[in-house]
């Protein structure tokens, strides 16, 4: 093994500081550019290092080839950044992120979105807080001249590996490893920004399958939770500062793609905003010009849904309130911020425990004013919305084909949101017990456009890398309810539907008996 030589430095470049293993950063001293002086050179013969320099040029050669060949055939790879520096006012709290505690700038550390096998813990010990204070101010400079920032601040000094602009990068190593194995990774900054698309409902339509799934996508970034901005006057009053700061950072003019600058889609979803009056008004008022995605349902099953969510809860709090323990952790969201307790529509008598009995007055009329039934007259809620903003503004996602095959799905909600396709059957599969597709997040080096690249010894479905299910309480058990009550619940919404497919011009097809 040769030692390493490091030669003089040019005249124009002083020295800023020097790693080990023969790497030093310099700087331009008539401007500010800085550039690695990165020498490993033999130094016991002459010969040995002539042939060494030999072969650096054959392999620069070799490697500039391989960059212009995979420029022609548009194979580029590229990553979601994972990693994000953010202001201090902007910094998770520990509530918000559970790993971390974070008063000073940080690196912000997405966990989920990493390629599967590393434990969050090892990586939290790669990335550190930044401490240093001259450190931070730079950070603070960057930061506040817009400039890209060193997201490897917190990344301990590079001692084998090289400067990577993430943007740039067109490798296929997991960033954890890459930044780990001593690499200075430099990401772009992000920001949290107002949501561009929003997941609007309906309630039990598959709001939850809907966002994770769009979430695979590298350019989507979902909010955490459900902010009910627009719904919930307390929080519509806290202004759009307060539904930003629950958005999570994202990135603006990113070259996610070599030819192409694209930026980062922000969704959420709160699905009561679909059947509450005015939000329409107040999402136009924030931007005009935003996409809206509903997912629909069968109606009659979507009331059934929403009915086992109610009687879960319901139990839950009944359960809770003797024995304390908490509420069924499914909860997403139950009507308004009211107790959770099944609703009685007014008439004590009824009893709490079947659908039936609820869905249908001792009339026997169907009752529309039973909030599992309302919810599902489609045509009432959507009306608002086309008042406030155009037919196709509005995607109007089968929830019945989500669950059923997801791909070709997401494959329309990707164009939709104007993304290039990413997507594919590769990223779900069936899990029998649940009974449900599942996702499976694809290292990113496996991802490229419009397919997913897996290695041949990967083809297997049993070798792919593992998968999540949604929890427990998406996908329950429903209740069996009396099928002359479902037919005649059919009946009933058969003309309401016609409605809604005339006034969204699509016909989703849902059985009338
Ligand atoms: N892949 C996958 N996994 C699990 N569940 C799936 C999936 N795709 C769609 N669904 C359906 O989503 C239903 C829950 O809808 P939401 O997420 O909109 O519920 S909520 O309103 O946010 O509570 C849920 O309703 P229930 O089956 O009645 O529980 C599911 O039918």
């Amino acid at each position: 093994m040769g030692s390493v030589v490091t030669p003089p430095l040019p005249n124009n470049y002083e020295k800023l500081g020097a790693y080990e293993g023969g790497r030093q950063i310099v700087k331009h001293k008539s401007s500010d550019k800085k550039a690695n002086w990165n020498f490993l050179l033999p130094s016991s013969s002459s010969t040995k290092r002539s042939k060494l320099t030999l072969l650096i040029f054959c392999l620069a050669i070799t490697s500039l080839l391989i960059s212009l060949h995979a420029l022609s055939t548009d194979s580029s790879l590229y990553i979601k950044p994972t990693f994000f520096l953010v202001q201090e006012d902007d910094a998770p709290t520990s509530s918000e992120n559970p790993y971390i505690e974070a008063p000073h700038y940080f690196s912000q550390i997405e966990w989920e979105r990493f390629s599967g096998d590393v434990s969050k813990s090892s990586q939290l010990k790669s990335f550190q807080e930044i401490t240093d204070d001259n450190e931070k101010m730079k950070a603070q400079n960057q930061m506040g001249n817009g400039n890209e920032l060193n997201a490897a601040y917190g990344i301990d000094g590079g001692t084998t590996g090289a400067d990577v602009n993430i943007e740039d990068y067109t490798g296929d190593e997991d960033i954890g490893v890459l930044a780990t194995s001593g690499n200075r990774v430099k990401f772009p900054k992000a920001t949290r920004r107002l949501p561009q698309a929003l997941i609007i409902g309906v309630r039990k339509g598959g709001t939850r399958a809907l966002l994770e799934m769009l979430h695979l996508h590298p350019l989507i970034q979902k909010a955490a939770g459900e902010a009910h901005f627009f719904d919930r006057d307390e929080n519509y009053a806290k202004g759009l500062q307060w539904y930003r700061r629950r958005m999570p950072p994202s990135l603006k003019g990113q070259k996610a793609h070599l030819e192409n600058r694209v930026d980062e889609i922000t969704v959420e979803k709160s699905p009561s905003y679909f059947v509450t009056p005015e939000v329409p008004e107040r999402v136009r008022a924030m931007n005009a010009s935003i996409r809206l995605l509903l997912i629909v349902r069968e109606p009659v099953t979507r009331a059934i849904s929403d009915f086992a969510q109610l009687r879960s809860h319901s139990l839950a709090a009944k359960a809770n309130a003797t024995s304390r323990t908490k509420l069924d952790g499914g909860a997403e969201e139950d009507y308004g911020k009211k107790p959770i307790i099944l609703p009685m529509c007014g008439n004590p008598t009824r009893s709490l425990s079947s659908f039936e009995s609820l869905a249908i007055l001792p009339d026997g009329r169907v009752d529309m004013s039973w909030r599992p039934i309302s919810v599902s007259l489609y045509h009432r809620h959507i009306a608002a919305w086309l008042e406030a903003f155009p037919r196709d503004q509005i995607l109007i996602v089968d929830g019945d084909q989500l669950a059923s095959n997801p791909a070709p799905v997401l494959a329309s909600v990707e164009k939709f949101l104007k993304l290039r396709p990413a997507l594919t059957p590769t990223h779900f599969y069936f899990n029998a017990t649940k009974g449900f597709y599942c996702l499976r997040s694809l290292p990113p080096g496996q991802q490229v456009d419009g397919m997913a690249m897996l290695p041949s010894s990967m083809n297997h479905p049993s070798s792919l890398p593992e998968g999540k299910c949604l929890r427990e309480s998406k996908g329950r058990r429903h209740p069996r309810v009396d099928p002359s009550v479902v037919h005649k619940l059919r009946r009933f919404f058969a003309e309401h539907n016609r409605r809604f497919y005339e006034m969204v011009g699509e016909d989703f097809g849902w059985p009338e008996e």
